[in-house]
């Protein structure tokens, strides 16, 4: 699901949007913390008919960092925060936050918002969309004054939406899922057609509400490059399975087999006895080291705990896009080859 700029009425996914008049992040009253929310997924599957959209998926999205949830197209996504939110029911496996699907929680827009698709009444100024959706979700009236101002649409606030930028509506849609003040915000491809300046902007205030104020961000996209620099932990998902989970700095090194890290060092062998000793696979040549599975940063606090000096420490993988590519080559979608769920099972 995207956001495709349409002006379908929606009730209960909340809607974005930008306008070039501020650039500051200000997500959120001052700079108050809100209760931390762990979202944890587990075991969430989803067919449809002949294919197989999510499959036995399990991750966790951690309070008061920004995740990015990465796949090709057609990987399912789009299915899983669906099932997230409460808006599709998974064949198996569960959703929760801090142990409670949505179903089970008290005041669900006041936990999670969500920015899916835009989707407004185009003859309403973004300021009405905000006050007719407090209205209906039983928040102040007031509270769209406060979210047109974190997301710098103040000014453009009585203009009609219809007449809105992409950028302005995905901040408007951005404001919407920040009405209810929520621990957690799940964002579908809010980078979706910003300029620069936009998604520059959206970084900033993205980070903001994770790193400031303890939220809880599940950002997906099909692109790694869109996302590389707002987030700080991955969810890589291919044909409905997870790829890949980890931070950034652990998907750059390569760890876990995904690439390898060149070390030189004017005393090879030592270096490579202490990693030795710690169970660690090298290689040597020279004065060169080449070390599997693990991180620059694992490598390097080795080395200065064994008091080995180092000429050079970096990884060997040709970047983060080709690592991505590589993980995720050929995984789009599942495309069982019959709609019997027999041999759908056996094309697991
Ligand atoms: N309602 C549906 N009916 C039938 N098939 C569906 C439905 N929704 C999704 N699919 C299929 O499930 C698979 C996963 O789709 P999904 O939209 O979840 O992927 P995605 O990773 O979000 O992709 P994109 O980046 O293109 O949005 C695809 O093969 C898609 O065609």
């Amino acid at each position: 699901m995207r956001l495709d700029g349409s002006s379908r009425a929606r009730t209960r996914e909340p809607a974005i949007s930008s306008a070039r008049t501020s650039s500051a992040p200000r997500p959120g009253a001052g700079t108050q913390r809100v209760e931390p929310v762990q979202v944890e997924i587990s075991g969430l599957t989803k067919s449809f008919r002949n294919v197989r959209a999510v499959a036995d998926l399990g991750f966790t999205v951690e309070p008061g960092t920004v995740t990015g949830f990465l796949g090709p197209n057609g990987a399912g996504k789009t299915t899983t925060l669906r099932m997230v939110l409460g808006l599709m029911q998974p064949d198996a496996g569960t959703a929760t936050f801090n142990g409670r699907t949505y179903a089970e929680l008290a005041e669900p827009l006041r936990t999670v918002g969500a920015v899916l698709e835009t989707a407004f009444h185009p003859a309403r100024s973004g300021r009405n969309h905000l006050r007719v959706y407090c209205r209906a979700a039983g928040f102040p009236v007031e509270r769209a004054d406060d979210v047109l101002a974190q997301v710098g649409l103040t000014d453009a606030g009585n203009r009609r939406a219809g007449g809105y930028s992409l950028g302005m509506r995905q901040r408007l849609a951005l404001a919407t899922a920040l009405l209810g003040d929520p621990a957690v915000l799940v964002l579908d491809e809010p980078a979706n057609g910003l300029d620069p300046e936009g998604i520059q902007w959206l970084r900033g205030f993205i980070r903001h509400l994770a790193h400031e104020q303890g939220r809880t961000v599940l950002v997906s996209s099909h692109l790694l490059s869109e996302v590389e620099q707002t987030v700080d932990r991955v969810v890589i998902v291919g044909a409905g399975q997870l790829v890949r989970e980890g931070s950034m700095e652990q998907l750059r090194s390569g760890a876990d087999g995904a690439g390898t890290v060149l070390v030189r060092s004017p005393e090879p062998v030592r270096l490579a006895d202490a990693l030795q000793a710690d169970g660690i696979q090298v290689a040597v040549d020279g004065d060169a080291l080449t070390v599997s599975g693990r991180t620059t940063a694992e490598i390097g606090a080795r080395a200065f705990a064994a008091g080995v000096e180092l000429h050079e420490l970096r990884s060997k993988t040709s970047g983060l896009e080709e690592i991505y590519f590589q993980l995720t080559a050929g995984r789009g979608q599942f495309a069982a080859p019959s709609a019997d769920p027999v041999a759908q099972e056996a094309t697991r």
